[in-house]
């Protein structure tokens, strides 16, 4: 008897059980919400339409992309708005294969508005307690520090969010990487592990492997976003190994920021040969031109990733989640099933 043929690569990867760690709730912004809640809200925004916004994303470095990013955000003002950014990324990541999804914020993004922390927070939650009943996925969410700002603004945040440290999995750093080294976080770093919070950076996306040295070294990381300039050292590469560091890596991403020319050149699968804990992400797909699946498949069609390099992605996505053991093992299970499947 002959083997059952195989699914498509395409729908493959669309119904491999994966986990998204890296996702900026404000990069899920798409033109369309952009638009509604601007005329919800009676906030001018830059465009006179949806084509006029997608038009403006073309961006040659970071600093360009966080312009439009953090210009983009001014929609946002009430709790409704956080919920309803929240659910239509749940809903899209849900129809990618997303299981467990640990979403970052922006907190400073929005309070230098004059839009409460305690908004911002609520309208997620109540985003995410939906999306686990609708969606049957596990969720975290992840306070993300904005680099660019001084420490005392860092601290400032950390306390706000002290009424709903239960509610918050970790702390992270983003923005302006270059000139803004993770060294200048590390009290606030230290601060939030003592108050029992997981930690992840980025470093390594523009800055150089010194930046990643000092987040694992002065931040004392818990998972890497993305690493890829760590490429660069050896010694840097074989201690991530060494250690079972995650890398939240994100190809779209990486391609529309520049940090690759080509995907043709991405180092994807020079990771997963280094041993590296890699996974897949979409960062900011809104902006970026595409979700979890997109970037799956952006890899596996321009580096020729195997059926088996697809599922070591998607099992590094549960091993370096801040899931517990058991629930880990819960969404392997489901994992090796799809499998087993075919
Ligand atoms: N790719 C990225 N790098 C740094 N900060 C970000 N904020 C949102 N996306 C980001
Ligand atoms: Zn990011």
């Amino acid at each position: 008897m002959s083997a059952p043929a195989l699914a498509p690569m395409g729908d493959f990867i669309t119904g491999l059980p994966k986990a998204e760690l890296h996702l900026h709730i404000e990069g899920s912004l798409e033109p369309e919400l952009m638009f509604a809640l601007a005329e919800r809200n009676g906030v001018a925004i830059p465009y006179a339409n949806i084509e006029e916004i997608r038009a403006a994303y073309h961006f040659s470095r970071l600093q360009d992309f966080l312009d439009i990013y953090y210009a983009g955000a001014a929609v946002l003002l009430t709790v409704r708005d956080f919920h309803d950014l929240a659910a239509a990324y749940f809903d899209r990541a849900a129809a990618d294969g997303v299981v467990h999804a640990e979403i970052m914020f922006d907190p400073q993004t929005h309070t230098a508005r004059g839009v409460s922390f305690d908004t911002v927070i609520t309208g997620l939650l109540s985003a995410m307690e939906e999306a686990e009943t609708k969606h049957g996925m596990t969720t975290k969410l992840i306070l993300s520090f904005l680099r660019h700002l001084d420490e005392a603004d860092a601290f400032e945040t950390l306390e706000a969010a002290r009424p709903w440290l239960d509610r918050i999995a970790a702390v992270g750093l983003d923005s302006s990487e270059l000139g803004h080294p993770p060294e200048k976080f590390a009290r606030v770093f230290a601060a939030a592990r003592a108050l029992g919070l997981k930690s992840v950076a980025h470093a390594g996306e523009e800055g150089p492997p010194d930046y990643v040295y000092q987040a694992l070294d002065l931040l004392a990381i818990d998972r890497l976003d993305h690493g890829n300039r760590s490429l660069e050292d050896p010694v840097l590469v074989a201690r991530l190994a060494r250690t079972a560091m995650t890398l939240t890596v994100c190809p779209l991403s990486n391609l529309k920021l520049c940090v690759v020319d080509d995907m043709v050149a991405h180092p994807i699968d020079r990771m997963l040969r280094a041993g590296l804990r890699a996974t897949v992400n979409s960062d900011d797909p809104a902006y970026f031109g595409g979700y979890i699946a997109d970037n799956y498949r952006a890899v596996e069609a321009a580096r020729g990733l195997t059926r088996a390099d697809l599922v070591t992605l998607a099992r590094n996505s549960f091993l370096g989640s801040f899931l517990p053991d058991d629930a880990v093992a819960a969404h392997l299970a489901k994992l090796d099933a799809y499998v087993a499947r075919g």
